[in-house]
């Protein structure tokens, strides 16, 4: 293994769930008139598919070394990722060493930065820095949390993401974060019924169970502090994403302004380790929440990890299945993960990139064991029985 050399690399989409997670269906709670940014439209209220948030679908890439191991990896991007991986980044991993991360990663990176640093391109370097990580657990036969310096707990806690956060206590989850479902666009009116409903589920699980709202960049800085004031009553434990990932200067307000003892966390749609030093730096948030994903690869998100550790903040991924679980049990700074219920009525526990990877672990009890990650790379298979296409094959 040691001088296994990359010798192909290949770029696919996917439709239908999986990676792009919030491409489902009617019916689906992640997409029953979720508050955003787009909300103050009325072609766009009511479903946030209406915009296109299922418009890129899943980018799945494949690193091949010459002695025919293939490691994957999947996340959101779909065609136009694709293009990127095949038409731009591939020059920098084909005929690289498999241990090459690093490099491969400097030169994705800043080969690029005249047109990415954040959103899409950035989501496609974390596709194939993923899919080199697991090559690399592959060809060594080791779990990718061994090769960044192993578990530091025997198990992963998690709280679930979805509408019904009575139920996630009842399956073993340490909190439930709910969308909020009403935006400034419905006034006061509105806040009022988002307030009842946060009431109503506190009476469900009682006083001590998490309960967290995720606004998903909905809010402006006014309404959000109206909104956390209000929602102290309930006990909430963390308002996030309230407003626009650029305004770092309204997260710095805001983090001022939240009831004491109220978290404000981001960053999920924040990427690199410059994006997250400003996070940091200007003190916006409590917990910072990257997507491994789409925020730069493990590779960055390691750097990311350490710089909020200086920092003592929090690193809890935003939901991303194994790819963060990995990374997750090896950090101290990241004490428990997200697991999204991608359940459409969020009533029992399924795979949260269903249907595309084969052995994906689900939480037992809200918990997943160290040991359960115990196989080469991300332990996953892709599911090759799925339409998968490859749009830009040279
Ligand atoms: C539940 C939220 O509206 C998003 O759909 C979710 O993907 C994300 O913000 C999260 O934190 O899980
Ligand atoms: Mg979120």
């Amino acid at each position: 293994m040691a001088s296994a050399r990359i010798v192909d690399i290949r770029a696919f989409v996917l439709r239908g769930g999986g990676a792009d997670y919030h491409d489902q269906s009617d019916g689906h709670w992640i997409d029953d008139n979720i508050a955003t940014p787009m909300s103050r439209y009325p072609a766009y209220r009511k479903s946030r598919r209406s915009f296109g948030i299922n418009a890129l679908g899943t980018l799945v890439v494949e690193v091949e070394a010459d002695d025919g191991t293939i490691g994957f990896a999947v996340t959101t991007g779909g065609e136009p990722a694709a293009y990127i991986v095949e038409k731009h980044l591939s020059r920098f991993v084909i005929g690289q060493k498999a241990s090459d991360i690093e490099l491969i990663w400097d030169q994705m990176y800043f080969a690029t930065q005249y047109y990415g640093r954040k959103g899409l391109v950035v989501n496609a370097i974390s596709g194939v820095d993923l899919a080199l990580w697991d090559l690399l657990g592959r060809l060594r036969q080791e779990p990718v949390h061994a090769m960044i310096g192993g578990p530091v707990r025997d198990e992963i806690q998690f709280y679930a993401t979805g509408a019904r956060p009575d139920l996630a206590k009842e399956m073993g989850f340490i909190g439930g974060k709910m969308p909020l479902r009403y935006a400034p666009v419905e006034g006061n009116e509105g806040m009022n019924q988002a307030i009842a409903d946060l009431a109503e589920m506190r009476e469900r699980v009682g006083p001590d169970f998490w309960l967290m709202l995720d606004c998903w960049m909905a809010l402006d800085l006014d309404y959000a502090t109206r909104l956390a004031h209000a929602a102290a009553a309930h006990g909430l434990k963390w308002i996030e994403e309230a407003i626009s990932p650029d305004d770092y200067w309204g997260y710095q307000s805001l983090k001022k302004a939240v009831p004491p003892g109220m978290l404000v966390t981001t960053g999920e749609h924040e990427a690199t380790r410059w994006g997250f030093r400003m996070l940091l730096e200007m003190e916006c948030c409590d917990i910072i929440q990257p997507d491994v994903g789409w925020c730069g690869g493990l590779t960055e998100l390691l750097k990311i990890s350490a710089l909020a550790d200086a920092h003592g903040k929090l690193v809890i991924p935003h939901g991303s299945s194994v790819y963060s679980y990995h990374f997750v049990v090896t950090r101290h700074n990241s004490p428990f993960a997200e697991f999204l219920m991608m359940a459409p009525k969020a009533d029992e526990v399924v795979p949260m990139f269903s249907p595309q990877l084969q052995g994906e672990p689900v939480p037992q009890n809200g918990r997943i064991a160290a040991s359960a990650l115990d196989k080469p790379g991300f332990g996953v298979e892709l599911d090759r029985s799925l339409d998968l296409a490859r749009p830009y094959k040279p």
